[in-house]
């Protein structure tokens, strides 16, 4: 049967990534999707950004909202503190099965929990289910009509305090509009727009870093 997209992209670390090594799964993925097979994950370029504000924030728990192949979650993963809790949320079962692996490959399974299912269902659950108060950091990634109304279910649920770092994806491409509208315009945000672009090609795009005040 005919591989899918994610399948090949699993294989292309298999094949060109030392395990135990988060920089060469990184590589192998960003080679694979700019000379090969072009893939949403969020890219070099933008990764190098992602990467910064990581170092920043050093979170002591973090929420990333779409894994897809585990891109952003290694990426992540590999700059945290050994004590910090990473959640990523992934509600596609074939993505997550490649996800789990890629993110094996580097050697990073024990710093990253993988959760199976909708962000909807499971953000209000996130408290009692992994004992995590609020998130420092949160990386939006996923369906962008769901960016604002999963932002607002956080709000609601308590998840984010005084400092809490939201960082988007996808401000230009594909865009999320009412997110963007929402975080720039509100009182309880200090947005800021780093200006990149669309991973592996020349289009514009850019990620959005928005503190929560409170
Ligand atoms: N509510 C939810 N709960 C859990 N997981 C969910 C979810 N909604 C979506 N997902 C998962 O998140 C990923 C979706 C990403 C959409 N990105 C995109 O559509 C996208 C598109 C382009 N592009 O078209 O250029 C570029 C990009 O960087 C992109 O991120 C998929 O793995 C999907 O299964
Ligand atoms: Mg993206």
């Amino acid at each position: 049967t005919q591989s899918t997209r994610p399948q090949r992209i699993l294989s292309a670390v298999q094949k060109n990534a030392t395990r135990g090594d988060p920089r060469s799964v990184i590589r192998a993925i960003d080679q694979f999707c700019s000379q090969k097979e072009w893939a949403m994950n969020v890219g070099n370029e933008k990764g190098c950004i992602l990467d910064s504000v990581v170092s920043e924030v050093n979170p002591a728990t973090v929420l990333e909202l779409g894994t897809y192949c585990g891109y952003s979650t290694v990426r992540i993963a590999s700059l945290l503190p050994p004590y910090a809790k990473f959640i990523t949320l992934e509600f596609n079962p074939d993505f997550a099965a490649v996800a789990r692996q890629v993110i094996a490959w580097a050697g990073l399974e024990d710093k990253v929990q993988l959760v199976e299912g909708a962000s909807s269902d499971w953000i209000p659950k996130i408290k009692e289910q992994f004992g995590i108060k609020t998130f420092d950091l949160v990386f939006l990634d996923h369906w962008k009509e769901h960016y604002l109304s999963d932002t607002k279910l956080m709000e609601e649920c308590g998840l984010l305090r005084k400092g809490s770092v939201l960082l988007a994806d996808n401000v230009i491409c594909p865009g999320a509009p009412d997110y963007v509208e929402y975080v720039r315009s509100s009182p309880r945000y200090k947005s800021h727009y780093f200006r990149s672009h669309l991973e592996y090609t020349k289009a514009e795009d850019g990620l959005e870093k928005s503190v929560f005040l409170e």
